[in-house]
């Protein structure tokens, strides 16, 4: 064989080496896509907050193990979500480059994919934690599914404010990974997403009404109207004003987060009343990118209020 027939072989190989990488590389993406890694990392966040702020002790490779099922269960949800909204997905300018109607993903993988990991994931979190912390898993996971998308997501504006539920369980399950049961105080956390999704998701709608119009999708902004949205907007961010308060009342949090929390939902509300009053978009916009950093800074700051706590148990931890 001649150097220069080696040359040609090893260069075609090497090229189609890299494009078999390139296409397993774009493949692996394609199914991330699929469980809304943006989305998932504040469940994902809110989950481990729940955890952390759970009394009790748990080993730190348990505590990894039970935020990873909450974010394949979460995931999963999702891709069984695409799976079924592929049609409206399609329309919408904000979801058309989604795997499944680009026609990279075909449906039934998607479906498939999100029925293994929501099962997996579910029974990892039950034979590794506890089957309270599995069950509520599986809840949440089945809630986004049938109640959300299947049920009522086409039927009424009302869809998320129920199947919002779906998203409030995160920290919950956290919790009960570690303590293996519901208390107050985590039912608490879950009223506090709770009432932050309808502000968080009309915020959004709002300057997104077009696309749900389009696709036929019952959105609020659609069916009632920007004015009454805006209203109702306002009355949830009063609502999560004292509720926000609530984890350091049922003395779980210290001072330190009861004024964040204050500072953070005064000016949650105070996002919500330029929105009533402005009639561009931009102040819902803003709202939306304010109602993330939001839920973020909440939990952030009832995880920095426990550290000195969470540094003296890991400290005996590696002790
Ligand atoms: C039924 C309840 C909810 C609805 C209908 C909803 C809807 C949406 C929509 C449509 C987006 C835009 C995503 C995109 O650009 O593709 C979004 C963004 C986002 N949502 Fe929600 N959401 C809900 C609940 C939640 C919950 C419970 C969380 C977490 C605790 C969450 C976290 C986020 C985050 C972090 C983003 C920003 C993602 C990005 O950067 O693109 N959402 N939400
Ligand atoms: C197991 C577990 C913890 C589940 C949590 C489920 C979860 C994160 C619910 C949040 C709801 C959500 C992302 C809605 C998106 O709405 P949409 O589906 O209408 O948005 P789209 O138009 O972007 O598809």
């Amino acid at each position: 064989m001649s150097d220069a027939s080696i040359g040609i072989g090893t260069g075609v190989t090497g090229t189609t080496h890299d494009a078999a990488a390139l296409d397993a590389g774009a493949r692996v993406a394609d199914y991330l896509a699929l469980l809304k890694p943006r989305v998932m990392s504040l469940v994902v966040f809110s989950g481990f907050a729940g955890l952390i702020m759970a009394p009790g002790h748990i080993h730190p490779v348990l505590a990894a193990i039970a935020v990873l099922c909450i974010a394949v269960a979460a995931g999963a949800a999702g891709a069984v979500n695409m799976w079924y909204d592929r049609d409206i997905d399609a329309i919408m300018r904000r979801t058309c480059a989604r795997p499944i109607p680009t026609g990279k993903i075909k449906p039934e993988e998607a479906l498939a994919f999100g029925i293994v990991l929501s099962v997996g994931s579910v029974m990892l979190m039950g034979l590794a934690l506890n089957w309270t912390a599995a069950v509520l898993l599986a809840i949440a996971n089945l809630f986004y599914v049938f109640v959300y998308t299947i049920w009522l997501k086409r039927r009424t504006p009302q869809n998320i404010v129920i199947g919002g539920a779906a998203g409030a369980f995160p920290p919950m399950i956290g919790w009960a990974a570690v303590t293996g049961d519901v208390s107050l105080a985590s039912v608490a956390l879950f009223a506090l997403i709770f009432m932050w999704t309808p502000p968080h998701f009309w915020a959004l709608a709002l300057f997104r009404r077009g696309d749900y119009e389009k696709a036929g999708v019952p959105m609020l902004p659609v069916v009632a109207g920007a004015r009454a949205t805006k209203l109702q907007m306002l009355l949830y961010t009063v609502i999560l004003l004292p509720l926000g308060l609530a984890p350091w009342w049922l003395g779980i949090t210290g001072p330190l987060y009861a004024v964040a929390a204050l500072a953070l939902g005064l000016t949650f509300l105070g996002f919500a009343v330029w929105v009533w009053f402005d009639e561009t978009e931009r102040a819902a916009k803003r709202m939306f990118g304010y109602s993330i950093l939001y839920l973020f800074l909440m939990f952030a700051a009832m995880m920095v209020d426990r550290a000195p706590g969470l540094l003296a148990r890991l400290a005996e931890w590696v002790g």
